[in-house]
């Protein structure tokens, strides 16, 4: 009989069993390298969030912590239910979305825009429940789909150029430059190029860089107050279960709800596809181990989140970092979420950071989500018109919303006027009509 493994060799082996790293052709050590390439890569969020949050009128320290929740729940769910190596945290987009359009914009109090996020969310659940969600991904065209990220990327850079002071209003022109002279939108634009050229490195830390940089020159200036590194985790109590479920229950959010749970479906399900492929786990229709596992982790996550009082949840493109240094397996997932736990003691620093110093960040983001405009066939007028209409009318709407209507409905306009309506699937052309009832009898 074999005896019983002691002591650590005892946790590798229940590790092995759990993640199967030597099927995956990884060790301990590579998962664990790989986590903390992620983690460091995605920290960002717990110091951009509870700012992007707070200007709709949240206890910005209230948001640190959920975000670090959230994220190490999401990822250590991920982890251990799909073995992946994926990490969750707060999308942004959806956060700005939230924050700049719903509260800001509209109007809606806070409380209830997270409502239209968790209907969003449990609509994003059951689509995936049912087995729509793959359905609806592969009957929307590309260009709609490429559209619609690009469209928040143009979106969430413009809100970076407006933090940052370096575009602001004019009423001839509606915009114009900023005083590119000034402290913070010096800073601001400095944040931004130090996290670029450090990206174009490969420096996985590059956005975390750029924000201890900016918010130290800050201190040296006086303009930021030093607080502190380490403080027991503030309390929750002003956030969490506040979600108005029932308000958000009205037919004006509508178009709100399905833009949370449309963006929602194809963000994560984008990631999803693009982190697997890189690690060698995807087919090349996209499929991946444990698909349905890993979706419904992504939605279950969104809709906990909206409860406890964080924007919706997505699957983070900046796992790729990880799975580029060799993480494959949910151990790299599990090693990021602890790390998100021990953040939560970190709050005093989070309280240090200014807008200027999230700026570059959200105008890198916009970067990175415009370049999938080049997936468009540009030389196809059909393809070409709704891409681009869908992502411009975004910031020119300042609505994320309104781009996806009217990139839906112009998508069905050019196919039916060019003789191609064939092309237009049964899921576009009831969502362009719905937006359609939507702009006739309920917006005006
Ligand atoms: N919306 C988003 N989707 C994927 N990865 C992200 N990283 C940050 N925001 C993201």
């Amino acid at each position: 009989m074999n005896k019983p493994v002691s002591g650590p060799a005892n946790g590798l082996g229940l590790l092995e069993r759990v993640f199967q790293l030597n099927q995956h052709g990884t060790t301990v050590r590579t998962e664990i390298v790989a986590g903390f390439t992620t983690f460091l890569t995605m920290v960002y969020i717990v110091f951009v969030n509870p700012q992007i949050l707070g200007v709709a009128g949240m206890d910005t320290e209230a948001v640190f912590v959920t975000t670090c929740l959230v994220a190490a729940f999401g990822s250590i769910f991920m982890g251990v239910l799909a073995n992946l190596p994926v990490a969750l945290a707060p999308a942004m987009g959806l956060n700005a979305f939230f924050a700049f359009v719903v509260v800001g914009a509209m109007g809606h109090p806070w409380q209830v825009a997270m409502g239209a996020i968790f209907w969003g969310s449990v609509g994003f659940l059951l689509l995936t429940l049912f087995r729509v969600r793959y359905w609806m991904i592969s009957s929307i065209p590309i260009s709609l789909r490429v559209g619609i990220t690009s469209g928040i990327g143009l979106f969430i850079g413009m809100m970076g150029l407006k933090n940052a002071g370096i575009i602001v209003p004019n009423p001839d022109t509606l915009v114009a430059i900023g005083n590119l002279t000034s402290l913070n939108v010096a800073l601001g634009v400095l944040g931004f190029f130090i996290i670029a050229v450090l990206a174009a490195k490969n420096i996985h830390a590059a956005v975390l860089i750029s924000i201890i940089v900016t918010t130290s020159i800050g201190l040296i200036v006086g303009d930021v107050t030093y607080q502190g590194v380490f403080s027991a985790p503030p309390s929750i109590a002003s956030i969490v279960g506040q979600v108005d479920v029932k308000g958000a229950l009205d037919i004006g959010l509508a178009g709100i709800i399905f833009s949370f749970m449309l963006i929602n479906l194809f963000d994560s399900s984008g990631t999803l596809i693009a982190v697997t492929d890189k690690a060698g786990l995807a087919d090349e229709n996209g499929k991946f181990p444990r698909m349905k596992q890993a979706l419904l982790v992504d939605s279950i996550t969104s809709t906990a989140g909206a409860y406890l009082g964080t924007s919706s949840i997505s699957t983070y493109i900046e796992s790729s970092s990880g799975v580029s240094v060799g993480g494959r397996t949910g151990l790299t997932a599990v090693v990021v979420g602890l790390l998100f736990l021990l953040v939560i003691f970190l709050s005093p620093l989070a309280k240090m950071v200014q807008p200027y110093a999230v700026a570059g960040a959200l105008i890198y983001v916009g970067v990175l989500m415009t370049s999938s405009l080049s997936r468009v066939k540009w030389n196809d007028l059909t393809e070409a018109t709704p891409a681009f209409i869908t992502a411009v009318m975004m910031p020119f709407t300042f609505s994320i919303t309104e781009g996806i209507a009217l990139g839906f409905i112009s998508y069905c306009v050019m196919k039916a006027g060019a003789g191609r309506w064939r092309e237009i699937s049964p899921c576009v052309l009831i969502v362009a009509l719905l937006f359609l009832i939507k702009i006739v009898f309920i917006d005006h």
